[in-house]
C-alpha cells in the first residue's frame, strides 16, 4: 500500500492513525462480502478514493476541535475518516440505511474511537429537531446541491460552514441551484478545484451560514425533490 499521497496534505499522517485506517478498510472489505457498502474495493483504492479524498478539503479548512455532522455517510466518509485523522473534532454520522450504521458502530468499537455518534435517521428530519447545533456539516455523494443544502442547513449554527464534497458535475449543479442558497441563510465563500489522474475532478465547496434559516426550510422531502431550490 502506498500513503505517498497523503503526503500532499497539511495534517500529518503518524502510525496509530494509520494502523487505524488499515483497520477501517479491512473491517470495510470484510463486511462488504456480505452487505454492499462500496463499489471500491481494493485496498489502494479504498486508500486514495475513500480515505485521501475525505481529506483533501482538509489542507483548507481544519476541522480539529469543531462539531461535525457528516449527511448520508454511507460506510463513513468524509466522517470516519476524519475522526481517525482529527481525534478532537466531534462527529456526528447520520446515515437512514440500517446496515450501513451497524457498520459504521462495529468500526467505532473495534478502533475504540471516542467522541462520535451514529445517527440512523433521515438528515432532514434530524436538522429539523437540532437547530443550529454544528459547527460544521459536511457531506460526499449524497445529493445534488439544491437538495443538500436545503436537508441539512437547519442543523448549522449561525457562522458555521456547509461543506460539499463534488466531483465534476459540481458547475451544473452550481446553475440548478441559481443562487437560491441565499434563501435559507448561505453564502458561497470558497471553492476548492483539484485534477487529479486516480481520483478525477475533485470541487470541494465552502458555504458560510450568515444568518438564520427560514422556519419553513427544509420543505417536506417529496416537496424538496419535486421542486428543488433554484427550479
Ligand atoms: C452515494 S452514498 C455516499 C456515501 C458516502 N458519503 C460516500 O461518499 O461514500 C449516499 C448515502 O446517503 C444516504 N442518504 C441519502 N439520503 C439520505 C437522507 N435524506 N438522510 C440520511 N441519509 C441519506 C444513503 O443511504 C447512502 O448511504
Amino acid at each position: 500500500m502506498n500513503w505517498d499521497r497523503f503526503k500532499d496534505l497539511k495534517i500529518e499522517l503518524n502510525e496509530k492513525q494509520k494502523e487505524n485506517l488499515i483497520k477501517y478498510k479491512n473491517i470495510l472489505q470484510e463486511e462488504n462480502k456480505i452487505h454492499n457498502l462500496t463499489a471500491i474495493t481494493e485496498d489502494q483504492e479504498i486508500i486514495d478514493k475513500h480515505f485521501y479524498d475525505s481529506l483533501i478539503f482538509t489542507n483548507e479548512f481544519n476541522p480539529g476541535g469543531l462539531s461535525i455532522l457528516d449527511i448520508g455517510t454511507g460506510a463513513g466518509f468524509p466522517g470516519m475518516v476524519l475522526k481517525i485523522m482529527f481525534p478532537s473534532a466531534k462527529i456526528y454520522l447520520v446515515e437512514s440505511n440500517g446496515k450501513k450504521i451497524n457498520f459504521l458502530k462495529k468500526v467505532i468499537k473495534e478502533l475504540s474511537l471516542k467522541d462520535i455518534w451514529t445517527l440512523n435517521v433521515r438528515a432532514e428530519e434530524y436538522s429539523v429537531e437540532n437547530r443550529e447545533k454544528f459547527d460544521v456539516i459536511i457531506s460526499r455523494a449524497m445529493a445534488p446541491l439544491n437538495i443538500l443544502l436545503e436537508v441539512g442547513v437547519q442543523a448549522l449554527k449561525v457562522e458555521g460552514t456547509f461543506i460539499c464534497l463534488k466531483s465534476k458535475n459540481v458547475n451544473n449543479e452550481l446553475d440548478d441551484l441559481n443562487g437560491k442558497e441565499k434563501k435559507i441563510g448561505l453564502v458561497l465563500k470558497g471553492k476548492q478545484e483539484l485534477r487529479d489522474e486516480v481520483l478525477g475532478e475533485r470541487n470541494n465547496l465552502f458555504y458560510k451560514k450568515n444568518k438564520p434559516t427560514p422556519l419553513e426550510y427544509p420543505r417536506l422531502y417529496s416537496q424538496i425533490r419535486k421542486r428543488p431550490l433554484g427550479k
